[in-house]
């Protein structure tokens, strides 16, 4: 079996700066004006305790010029201030929203192209969580708490810098003796944050994988007894989150401390601060500044603590969304550019010595070689689980094999960009895929954007008028919920009017299994017979009068094939 990456449940936040870097650059220029304004911001912030000091000494030493300069320049700071908060706020907001949208794009282009085998192995809601959850607490990060971190973290440098050129003395007490109980705190928050918050995110995914699984499975659950036994998996999940919720709390609690430190640590400078100024070492000026500056510090150690833990929290969803966008592999039908080669629009499909498995040492095929000449009609048919269905996804290049390969006019499939892999290969699925809204719309879903008169000319084509004029609206019937007031047979109709738009070399239909009714299978089986003239018709059969109406038979078992009606070619 090809090596699947599992995307762990508790990504590893090592690197997640590094990592997010490739997707800052494209925004280095905004980033860089808001980092300067930001810049200016802080300094704003930080001149007012000097100029207040400033009007102090002044007014001690009876100089009205010194005071009205400090007052005048006190206002133009504080103005400066304000604009330059609102402008700042406004850029980092814009600045991040710009990369969360990025990010947020990547993410879903990345699951549009996430090889099968890829979804398979991971439960829905966890891939969800990670392309919407993560991104909307990104998104809420940037818009409520990065522009505070950003300006506390510059303000807290230049108010040490400002302070050190005040009285290195008083710093120095601050520095030695206040300043470290509260780093204390806020480092010991931060070794238990990686584990308790993403213990949280954790037990936050595992609630909305099931929440995703109860309505995926709501049929099996309301049928097969099953549901008090889920429903008590869901009530240990959610005590999960709130066990994991209360240990969060708890350590941000712990972290409030800092604050009785600030406390403490003014009144130490307003005595010791009057001692010096009594005894002339400094000025009654210097004492307000380190008195209010050190109140912008330790408010700034405050709110960066707490902040921290939002940062944390968007760290950890970061890092679960950059495993996600850095996770290897691309499905072929989602290959952009590639070659350029374009391949005659009939030719022959070939099997060579194809082996493919789910799961390690169970091949569902082993060694199959198939030939299908162009124009051929071919039934597929064997046991429950012998690989029909396996195979027809490997013949139209949704599961790349793991041994062997398929080509196409001898080109192997896994080298064409996928817009020429869905031109040539349409595979019409068991249960087709039906998206909320009209026929209409589901018919729309290929490439080119068939107008009205391709989809009328498609349905006249098929023979489907009929079946058409019978729908409550036509082709604006609703389909409901992902289609659920559409029948097995009538998405498979569907399915194949979108293969009609597209027109492939060969077209590979693995029939519904679910009972169809007669009507439906009368004109599933007259599109069919229009849509086979020209092309390879590859048919996953279930019954018998679809095997009857197709030339030759391959029949699947023990994960190889043998054909029934005409020689299988290597
Ligand atoms: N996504 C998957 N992951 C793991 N095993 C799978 C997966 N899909 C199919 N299998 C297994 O592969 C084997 C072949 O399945 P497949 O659906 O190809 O058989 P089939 O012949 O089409 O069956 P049916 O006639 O019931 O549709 C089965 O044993 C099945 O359990």
């Amino acid at each position: 079996m090809a090596e699947v990456i599992l995307l762990a449940e508790q990504a590893s936040e090592k690197g997640t700066f590094r990592r997010t870097l490739p997707y800052l650059r494209p925004h280095r220029f905004a980033l860089g004006v808001t980092l300067g304004v930001v810049g200016l911001c802080a300094v704003a912030a930080v001149a007012l305790p000097p100029l207040v000091g400033r009007a102090v000494d002044a007014i001690t030493a009876g100089d009205r010029a010194a005071l009205t300069a400090a007052v005048v320049a006190l206002f133009a700071v504080v103005a400066a201030h304000i604009l330059l908060t609102r402008h700042s706020e406004l850029l980092l907001m814009r600045a991040g929203e710009k990369v969360v949208r990025d990010l947020r794009e990547r993410a879903v282009e990345r699951l549009a192209a996430a090889p099968l085998r890829f979804l398979e192995a991971h439960r829905t809601g966890d891939l969800l969580r990670r392309a919407t959850g993560e991104v909307a607490e990104l998104a809420n990060f940037v818009r409520r708490d990065l522009p505070n971190l950003v300006v506390i973290a510059a303000t807290l440098l230049f108010t040490t810098v400002m302070l050190l050129v005040y009285s290195w003395f008083l710093l120095l007490v601050l520095a030695v003796v206040f300043v470290p109980p509260a780093l204390y705190l806020l480092r010991s928050f931060h070794r238990r944050a990686e584990a308790v918050f993403g213990g949280q995110a954790a037990a936050e995914t595992a609630v909305a994988a099931t929440m995703t699984e109860t309505l995926t499975a709501r049929e099996l659950l309301a049928t097969s007894g099953a549901l008090p036994g889920w429903l008590r998996r869901v009530r240990r999940e959610n005590d999960d989150v709130v066990a994991a919720t209360r240990r969060t709390s708890w350590a941000e609690v712990r972290v409030e401390g800092v604050s009785l430190i600030e406390g403490l640590a003014q009144a130490v400078l307003l005595g010791l601060g009057a001692w010096l100024a009594i005894e002339g070492h400094v000025t009654v000026g210097t004492v307000v500044v380190f008195v209010l500056a050190s109140r912008t510090l330790f408010d700034g150690i405050g709110d960066a603590a707490q902040l921290v833990g939002e940062f944390q929290v968007a760290r950890t969803g970061l890092a679960r969304l950059l495993d996600l966008l850095e996770s290897p592999g691309a499905e072929p039908a989602a290959r952009g550019g590639g070659s350029a080669k374009r391949l005659p629009p009939r030719g022959e499909l070939v099997l060579e010595g194809v082996g493919y498995s789910y799961l390690d040492g169970t091949e569902v095929l082993r060694s199959v070689d198939l030939a299908f000449p162009p124009g051929e009609r071919v039934a597929v048919v064997g046991a429950t689980g012998s690989g029909k269905t396996t195979l027809g996804k490997v013949v139209a290049g949704l599961y790349p094999p793991d041994r062997g390969r398929v080509t196409y006019c001898g080109t192997d499939l896994r080298e064409l960009p996928g817009e020429e892999l869905s031109r040539l290969i349409a595979l019409v699925p068991q249960d087709v895929h039906i998206i909320t809204g009209t026929i209409a719309d589901n018919l729309a879903l290929v490439p080119g954007l068939p107008g009205e008169e391709a989809v009328a000319g498609a349905v006249e084509r098929l023979g489907l008028g009929p079946w058409v004029a019978g729908l409550p609206a036509g082709l604006a019937t609703g389909t409901g919920v992902r289609g659920e007031r559409l029948s097995a047979g009538e998405r498979q109709i569907v399915g194949l009017l979108r293969a009609a738009l597209i027109d492939p070399a060969v077209l590979v239909l693995d029939e519904a299994t679910a009972d169809v009714d007669p009507e439906i299978a009368g004109w599933v089986e007259r599109a069919l017979a229009e849509l086979c003239a020209e092309r390879t018709l590859i048919v996953i059969a279930h019954r018998p009068e679809t095997v009857a109406l197709l030339p030759r038979t391959v029949r699947v078992a023990d994960g190889t094939v043998r054909s029934e009606g005409t020689a299988v070619r290597p």
